[in-house]
C-alpha cells in the first residue's frame, strides 16, 4: 500500500444479498475525483462500443449498445490507492493481479449505455488467459454536472424501501424497475457478477440510464477470478 493513501470514510449499505449488491457512500475523496476528472480532460476517449447479437430472426449483426466513451487509466500513485482500496474492500485474498486497468466511462447529453451484463456471456473473452470472467464490479461516479437522468439501473434487483435510501436511489422509479442508484459524485455501487458455480448471475443486469441533461463521468473496477498478464495489466 503506497504511505500516501488517502483513506476516505466510507460507508457501505447492504442493497441486496442476491446478488450481492453493496452501496459505498464516500467511496472516492474529493482529490481522488478531481484526479479522475484531469485524466478524463487529457485522455483519448473511443467512443462507441458495438457488440455482436443476433435479432429476433436469429440474424448475427452489429448493434449499438452503449453511446458512452470510455478509456482505461494509467496506474499513478492515486490510481494504485484506489486500486487497493477496492482489492481490500473484497477481503485480503483477492490479489492485485486480478485486477483489470481501471476504466472511465464519460456521457453527454443524450448518451447512455443499454442493459448488459458486466460478465462475459462469450467464453473466449472468459477465458483462463484473460483471468477468467469477471467476478465482480465497482461502478463509481466521478462527475455528474447539472445532471438529471444518468442513473444507474438493476432491473432485477429490488428496490430497498426505507426512504434514507431516497438519498442514493430514485424512488420515483415505479417498484417493477428494479432499482436505480443515482449519479452521486464520489459514491458506489459494488456487486458480484457470478454465481457460486462461477456462472453469470442474469440478475446483474443493469443499464446506465440516458443523460436527459449535463453530463456523468463513471469508473468500472473489475476484478477477474485469475490473475490478468502485465500485458494488459501494465506494470505495477
Ligand atoms: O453508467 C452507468 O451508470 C453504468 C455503466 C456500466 O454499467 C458500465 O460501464 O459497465
Ligand atoms: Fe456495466
Amino acid at each position: 500500500q503506497p504511505t500516501s493513501c488517502q483513506h476516505p470514510a466510507y460507508h457501505n449499505y447492504m442493497v441486496s444479498t442476491s446478488p450481492l449488491v453493496i452501496y459505498l457512500e464516500n467511496f472516492l475523496t474529493p482529490e481522488e475525483q478531481r484526479h479522475l476528472q484531469v485524466i478524463t480532460q487529457v485522455c483519448q476517449f473511443s467512443y462507441t462500443i458495438f457488440s455482436s447479437v443476433s435479432d429476433q430472426a436469429g440474424v448475427q449483426g452489429q448493434r449499438e449498445t452503449r453511446t458512452s466513451q470510455s478509456t482505461n487509466v494509467e496506474r499513478d500513485e492515486i490510481v494504485r490507492c484506489i486500486e487497493e482500496r477496492a482489492l481490500l474492500f473484497q477481503g485480503f485474498d483477492t490479489p492485485r493481479t486480478h485486477l483489470e486497468p481501471l476504466q472511465l466511462v464519460k456521457y453527454g447529453t443524450g448518451e447512455r449505455y443499454h442493459f448488459h451484463t458486466d460478465w462475459f456471456t462469450n467464453a473466449a473473452q472468459a477465458s483462463s488467459v484473460v483471468g477468467g470472467n469477471r467476478q465482480s464490479s465497482f461502478f463509481a461516479y466521478v462527475s455528474a454536472e447539472n445532471i438529471t437522468g444518468g442513473g444507474t439501473n438493476f432491473p432485477m434487483v429490488k428496490a430497498p424501501h426505507d426512504s434514507r435510501w431516497c438519498d442514493f436511489i430514485d424512488c420515483d422509479e415505479p417498484w417493477e424497475n428494479g432499482v436505480t442508484f443515482r449519479p452521486i459524485v464520489g459514491n458506489a455501487v459494488f456487486w458480484s457478477n457470478l454465481l457460486d458455480d462461477g456462472t453469470g448471475d442474469q440478475r446483474t443486469l443493469h443499464a446506465g440510464l440516458p443523460v436527459t441533461s449535463g453530463s456523468k463521468i463513471g469508473m468500472n473496477i473489475w476484478t477477474r477470478q485469475g490473475a490478468l498478464s502485465e500485458d494488459i495489466r501494465g506494470k505495477d
